[in-house]
Parts: structure tokens; C-alpha cells; sequence
């Protein structure tokens, strides 16, 4: 039997209906159908090939990509694609470019923190590509501490001008994505001076690049900060640094719907809080929890079809050895990475209906519920993107010493993936804003109800009280079981940390001394968060044969994993007895044999093509070992016999007549 024999029988093992879970992945038929359509439009399309990048130098390969969105951009107007097509054919075509900048963080920056007559002015000139634009916060010596910057923007009353100023090097503008070549404009992050008083970090639009000849403007150094790790992955983009050298740009190109600056040069802060102009940064971080799904799904559709495919030991009368995927270690690597693909995916979904809820009462002037929807990207980015990123590492691993070959696909998508822990928000420093807002909240509790999804601090007292009744395994199939045990652990590690800063006289050193539980503690919050997503989620209607049955075995898998991988957290706050820990894992175990049938079925369920995956051992056919034979034969190395530099440099010292002695 061949690979592509394998992959034919596990599905027909599945025991649900796979096209339904398809739409229960989606979201909705409509998001199934819009999603397919694009895959489908970008792999049969010779110019979104991309077997040939590794092979490139980074010149090529920049250029490539350049055609690349170009070439989209004009499929994108010739066929009148939705927003939504838009962003997943941006999505499927899978090379960063600096058209993910323009619509995923220029676009929403001037949205969300533009005053309704700037809105009028760039807007359309953006959503039409005219100007393209980057977001230029991050400095050389600066990042994660915004306040820090250094950049100014100096009001000059006699013109009406901000001048943009680097006053140092470390002040240069360091990281923005398509800043190096392709950016004819930057919303400049800079502090605001006026009359020598500062006035805080506020976003200015500035003008890099003529848009005559796209050189680059007086008073403006730009350049590319060099190669990231990995080859393709991130190196198709070109992260840039930038330096001011007094550049001028009128009074109206302040964002201004925050605070403005008058001409008399007065600064008026609206009634809106100061953080709205952290907000471009909050929904890029919802994106980013939606990217982790894809990303995480993606290797796990990999590791899972090959290890069907790939066989080792176990072989009895000459019969075919064991399917990897049959060995519980690899179960148990391989399907909690499966459930938590499914758990961000329905996260992300939550995620985005919350900022729709948040930005419609922003407009209503109703600021109430930004500081959890901060707590929540925050936390909710760095959870999702940690758990990525390793999560795609294992799968390489999973898949043994073929996941190291770039044609796997799994090194390309770990080296574009893991950046994703560091960019919006290092993942350490979001967990401690998580932190901020958890210890606030406790401190506030004696005057303030704590609402959504920190609900359940105000059920404290039950929770610092009850102890488990889990008395079989079975007894963890019961979302409330499970939900209780979640909430009980991150109620105590919260107080703990809360009552053992109080105790400091100095508050902010408390919270220093205790930054490390304190991150731990708020994972233990976020994870509350995703696990009781996961199960509000099976609570709605989710048509198809098996489906909802299937999802409820990932939603425990998922639960119990985490209960498994933290039980020093449960054991120590005293919630569960070490038996009932034990008796969760015991479940666990039985959970992932409910997986294992339809281990297939599930990860056909991403519908990711093979042009997606670009993965020969992920590939749907399952015809893994001539893909792989033949991936390596299109090697340039294996173009001639004789390599170049093997008769200048390999000949000589096979031809030398050297004694022993004389060595
Ligand atoms: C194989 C190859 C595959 C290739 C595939 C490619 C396919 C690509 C296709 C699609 C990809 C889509 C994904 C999108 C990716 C887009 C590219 C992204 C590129 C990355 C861009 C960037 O990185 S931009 C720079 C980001 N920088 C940061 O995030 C900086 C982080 N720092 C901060 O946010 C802040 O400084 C801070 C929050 C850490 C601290 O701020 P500050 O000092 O002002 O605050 P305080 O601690 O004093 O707190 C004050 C008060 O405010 C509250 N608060 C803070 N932030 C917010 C907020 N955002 N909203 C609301 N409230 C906030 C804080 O909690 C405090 O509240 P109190 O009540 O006073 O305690
Ligand atoms: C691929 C990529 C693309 C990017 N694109 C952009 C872009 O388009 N525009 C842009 O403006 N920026 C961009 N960035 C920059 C990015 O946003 C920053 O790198 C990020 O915000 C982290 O900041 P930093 O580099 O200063 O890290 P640092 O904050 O210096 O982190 C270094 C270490 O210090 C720790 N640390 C920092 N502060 C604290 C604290 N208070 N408590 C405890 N530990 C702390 C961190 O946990 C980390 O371990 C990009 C970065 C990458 C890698």
C-alpha cells in the first residue's frame, strides 16, 4: 500500500460529516464559501507559485513578491473582490508584504484614530493604493515602552508645521513592515512638543516617497534593517529603519481624533480616553489570534496526514509496520495541538464580536468595556501566539527528519510564524497588562461588579472555597466540571498575587516582585477565557452528522490537556486531589482514541490546498515519498553531476599526494 492507499482508508474511518465541519470551521456557509473560492482562485493560478522561493536570493525574492501583489491587486479590481475576498486572497497568496502593513494597520489607523475630516481626505486615497502606508512606531532602542519613544514632532506656530525630528539613532525607526522600498507614506509615532512642553505620543501622517519617481524625500534616510531568520518566510518583506531629519508637515496631519492641536497651538484632549490611540494596535492583535488558528491548523494538517502515511517498527510476518499516528506519545503531541487549532479558531470568532461591540459603543461614547477588551487581545494574542509557534515546532518534530526539509513546509512556517510571539506586543509584556487589569479589577471589587469575561472574580468567595467532586473519569465530561476547575484556579493564583502585592507599601514594586506569578496567573485567566468559548460555542446550533459530537471530544481534549500540562497550578491552589488530576489524564487518554479516527477527517475539515500547505508531506493525496523524491531532485545542487566548485576546491585535495608522515 502507498501513501495516497493510507490517506483513502482514514477517511473513510471519519464517523461525521466532514463538509459541515468545513462550515463549522468557517463560521457560516457564506465565510466557507468566500474562503474557498479564493483558495481555489490563487492555486490555480501559475503566478501565486510558490515552490520556487526558496531558491531565490532575497533580491529576486523581494521582487517576486512585489509582482506578486501587484499581479493581486489587479485581480482584486478586475473581478471586484469584497473586502473580505480581498484579505483572503491577500491571506492564501502567503508571503508577508507591505500590503498587509497597508490594510491591517495603515487603513486602521487612520480609521480608528483619524478625525472625520482627515478620514475624508486619506482614506480613500489609501483604500485605492494611491498612497501606500506603514506604521512607524517601533525605534531602535524603543518598542514595547510606547511612552519611550523618542521621535519628536515639534509645533511650529509660525507655520503652522510639526516638524519631524530623530534627534539620536536610537530614535530611528526600526522594524516597520514595507518601510525599506515600498511606503510612500508612514503614520510616524513621535512625542508632541509644544512650546517645550511635551505632550505624550500621538501618530503623525508623513510622506516618505515621492509619488512622481518614488524616491525618497529631503530630510528622509530609509533603508531596509537586513535579513530575519529563516530564508523565505519573513524576507519577502521589507522591515525598515528610518531616520527624520527635520521634516515639515502641516498642523492637519497630527491624528486628531484624540486630541488635536489648535492653531494657536493649544492641545485639546477630547473626552476620549488617551488610549484610544493604542487602538490600531488592539485590533491588529484580534487579527493576529484569528492568524494563529490558520498557521496552527496549517501544521497540524501536516504533521497529522503524514503521520497516517509514515510507518515505523511493529511489523509482524513481513505485514506493514504501525502507523506513527497509532502510537500514543505521537497521539498525545499531535491531537491536544489538533483541539487547540479548533479552540482559536472559535476564540478568534468571539474575539471579533467583541470588538464590534466595543467599537459600536465607542461611537456611542461608551468607554466602559475598553479595558477588558485590551486585557483580552493582549492576553489572548500572547497565549495564541506562544502556543503557535511551539505548537508548529512539535509538529516538524512530530514528523521526523523529513519535517526539516524546507519542503515540508514546516521551517518556512515556524521562521514566518514565531515573530508573531514579539510583534503587536511582546507576549510577556501583554500577559502583565492582562495582569494590570486583573489585580484593578479585584482592587475595585468592594464598589465595582466585575463583568464579562472576568465575571467570575465576583464569585470569589465560592470559588476560594469549593473543592472538586470529580470522583470518576467520566465525571470530567461535564463542561461545568470543567469550567469550575478553570475558574477556581485562576480566581486563587489572582488573589494570591493580589494579596501578596497589597502587602507591599510601594504597589508598582509589589507588581515588579511579583511579575512572574503574576504572568502565570493571567495565562491561567486566558486559558478560562478559550476553554469557556469553546464550550458556549457548543452551545449553539452546529448542523451536520457527528459534527457537534466531534467538536465536544476536541473541546475536552483541549480542557484536559491544558488541566494535564498545568495540574501543578490546580494541585497547588488546592482545588483538585492528585487522584482527581490523575483520573483527568485517565480521560484524556480515552479522548484521544475518540480522535484518532477521525484524526483525518478533521484536518481535511481546514480545507487548506496543497497550494496553501506548499508541504510534500501535507499533501491531501497523501502520495508523500515520489513528491519527495521529486522535490529533492528539482534541488538546484542536483542540476549537474559535478557541482560548481567541486573541481576547484574538492579535486586538488583528493589529487595531492600527501604522505601520512608529512600530515
Ligand atoms: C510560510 C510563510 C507564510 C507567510 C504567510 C503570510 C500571510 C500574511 C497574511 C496575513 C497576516 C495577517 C496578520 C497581520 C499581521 C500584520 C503585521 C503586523 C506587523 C507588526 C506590527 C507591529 O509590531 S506595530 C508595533 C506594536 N507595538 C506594540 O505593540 C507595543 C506594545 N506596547 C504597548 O502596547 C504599550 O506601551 C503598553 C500597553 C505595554 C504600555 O502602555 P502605557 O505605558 O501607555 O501604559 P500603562 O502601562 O501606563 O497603562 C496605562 C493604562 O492604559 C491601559 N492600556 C494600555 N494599552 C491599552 C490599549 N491598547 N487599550 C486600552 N487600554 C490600554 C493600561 O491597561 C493602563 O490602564 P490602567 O487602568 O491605568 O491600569
Ligand atoms: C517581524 C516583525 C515585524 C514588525 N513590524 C513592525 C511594524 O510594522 N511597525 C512597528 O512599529 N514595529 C514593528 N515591529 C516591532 C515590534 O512591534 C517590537 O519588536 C515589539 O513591540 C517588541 O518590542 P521590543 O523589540 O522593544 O522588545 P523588548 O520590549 O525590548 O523586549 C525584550 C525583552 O524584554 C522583556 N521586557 C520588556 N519590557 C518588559 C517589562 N516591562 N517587564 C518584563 N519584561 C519586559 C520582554 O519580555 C523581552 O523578553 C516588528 C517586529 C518584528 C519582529
Amino acid at each position: 500500500m502507498e501513501g495516497v492507499d493510507y490517506l483513502r482508508d482514514e477517511r473513510k474511518k471519519s464517523e461525521f460529516d466532514v463538509e459541515a465541519m468545513k462550515v463549522a470551521w468557517a463560521g457560516s456557509r457564506e465565510a466557507f464559501q468566500v474562503s474557498d473560492r479564493m483558495a481555489k482562485l490563487v492555486a490555480n493560478d501559475p503566478v501565486f507559485e510558490k515552490f520556487s522561493k526558496p531558491t531565490l536570493g532575497r533580491k529576486e525574492m523581494f521582487k517576486n513578491t512585489l509582482r506578486k501583489a501587484a499581479y493581486a491587486w489587479k485581480l482584486i479590481n478586475d473581478l471586484h473582490l469584497t473586502e473580505e475576498e480581498a484579505k483572503w486572497l491577500r491571506h492564501y497568496i502567503d508571503e508577508p508584504n507591505y500590503t498587509d502593513l497597508q490594510w491591517e494597520m495603515f487603513v486602521p489607523a487612520l480609521e480608528g484614530q483619524g478625525s472625520e475630516e482627515q478620514k475624508r481626505k486619506w482614506l480613500p486615497l489609501a483604500q485605492t493604493m494611491q498612497i501606500i502606508g506603514t506604521y512607524a512606531q517601533t525605534e531602535l532602542a524603543h518598542g514595547s515602552n510606547v511612552q519611550g519613544l523618542e521621535t519628536t514632532a515639534t509645533f511650529d506656530h509660525e507655520t503652522d508645521q510639526f516638524v519631524i525630528h530623530s534627534p539620536t539613532l536610537t530614535s530611528s525607526k526600526w522594524w516597520p513592515g514595507g518601510m525599506a522600498k515600498v511606503a510612500t507614506h508612514a503614520i510616524v509615532y513621535a512625542r508632541l512638543i509644544i512650546d517645550g512642553h511635551f505632550y505624550g505620543v500621538h501618530g503623525f501622517i508623513v510622506q516618505l516617497r515621492s509619488l512622481e519617481d518614488h524616491s525618497t524625500l529631503p530630510g528622509i534616510t530609509v533603508g531596509d534593517i537586513g535579513m530575519k531568520f529563516g530564508h523565505g518566510a519573513y524576507n519577502t518583506m521589507d522591515n525598515g529603519v528610518l531616520r527624520f531629519d527635520r521634516v515639515r508637515i502641516p498642523r492637519n496631519q497630527m491624528l486628531m481624533r484624540v486630541s488635536q492641536v489648535t492653531k494657536e497651538g493649544k492641545y485639546v484632549q477630547s473626552d476620549v480616553p488617551r488610549q484610544l490611540a493604542y487602538g490600531t494596535m488592539v485590533s491588529v492583535r484580534q487579527t493576529i489570534v484569528s492568524d494563529a488558528s490558520k498557521a496552527l491548523s496549517r501544521a497540524v494538517c501536516i504533521a497529522t496526514r503524514y503521520s497516517a502515511i509514515r510507518r515505523q517498527f511493529g511489523s509482524h510476518d513481513g505485514g506493514p509496520e504501525t502507523q506513527v499516528i497509532d502510537y500514543k506519545t505521537q497521539q498525545s503531541r499531535l491531537f491536544p495541538l489538533l483541539a487547540s487549532a479548533f479552540a482559536f479558531r472559535f476564540v478568534s470568532e468571539w474575539l471579533k464580536s467583541l470588538q464590534t461591540d466595543v467599537k459600536q459603543r465607542l461611537e456611542a461614547k461608551d468607554f466602559s468595556t475598553l479595558p477588558e477588551a485590551h486585557a483580552c487581545t493582549a492576553g489572548l494574542k500572547s497565549l495564541t501566539t506562544a502556543a503557535t509557534a511551539d505548537g508548529i515546532e512539535e509538529c516538524r518534530k512530530l514528523c521526523g527528519g523529513h519535517g526539516y526539509l524546507i519542503s515540508s513546509g514546516l521551517p518556512e512556517l515556524y521562521a514566518y510564524y514565531v515573530p508573531a510571539c514579539t510583534y503587536e506586543g511582546e507576549n510577556v509584556v501583554m500577559m502583565l497588562q492582562v495582569a494590570r487589569f486583573l489585580v484593578k479589577t479585584v482592587s475595585e471589587m468592594s464598589y465595582k461588579q466585575p463583568v464579562g469575561t472576568a465575571d467570575y472574580l465576583g464569585r470569589m468567595a465560592p470559588l476560594m472555597h469549593n473543592n472538586c467532586d470529580v470522583q470518576t473519569a467520566e465525571d470530567w465530561l461535564n463542561p461545568s466540571a470543567i469550567v469550575k476547575a478553570f475558574e477556581t484556579r485562576a480566581v486563587r493564583m489572582i488573589v494570591d498575587c493580589s494579596q501578596r502585592i497589597a502587602k507591599f507599601e510601594n504597589q508598582e514594586e509589589g507588581f515588579a516582585e511579583l511579575s512572574t506569578d503574576l504572568v502565570e496567573a493571567s495565562l491561567a485567566h486566558c486559558q478560562l477565557i478559550v476553554v469557556s468559548t469553546f464550550i458556549q460555542r457548543l452551545k449553539q446550533e452546529i448542523p451536520g452528522k457527528g459534527v457537534k459530537q466531534s467538536l465536544e471530544v476536541l473541546c475536552y481534549v483541549y480542557a484536559l490537556y491544558l488541566l494535564h500540562k498545568h495540574q501543578g497550578d490546580f494541585l497547588a491552589t488546592g482545588y483538585l486531589t492528585s487522584k482527581q488530576a490523575s483520573l483527568a489524564n485517565d480521560q484524556l487518554k480515552t479522548l484521544y482514541s475518540k480522535v484518532r479516527p477521525n484524526a483525518i477527517a478533521l484536518v481535511d475539515s481546514f480545507n487548506h490546498t496543497d497550494h496553501y500547505l506548499s508541504s510534500v508531506l501535507g499533501r491531501y493525496d497523501g502520495n508523500v515519498y515520489p513528491k519527495l523524491y521529486e522535490a529533492a531532485r528539482k534541488d538546484p545542487l542536483n542540476d549537474s553531476d559535478i557541482a560548481d566548485g567541486i573541481n576547484q576546491y574538492v579535486q586538488p585535495i583528493l589529487k595531492q599526494k600527501l604522505h601520512l608522515a608529512k600530515l
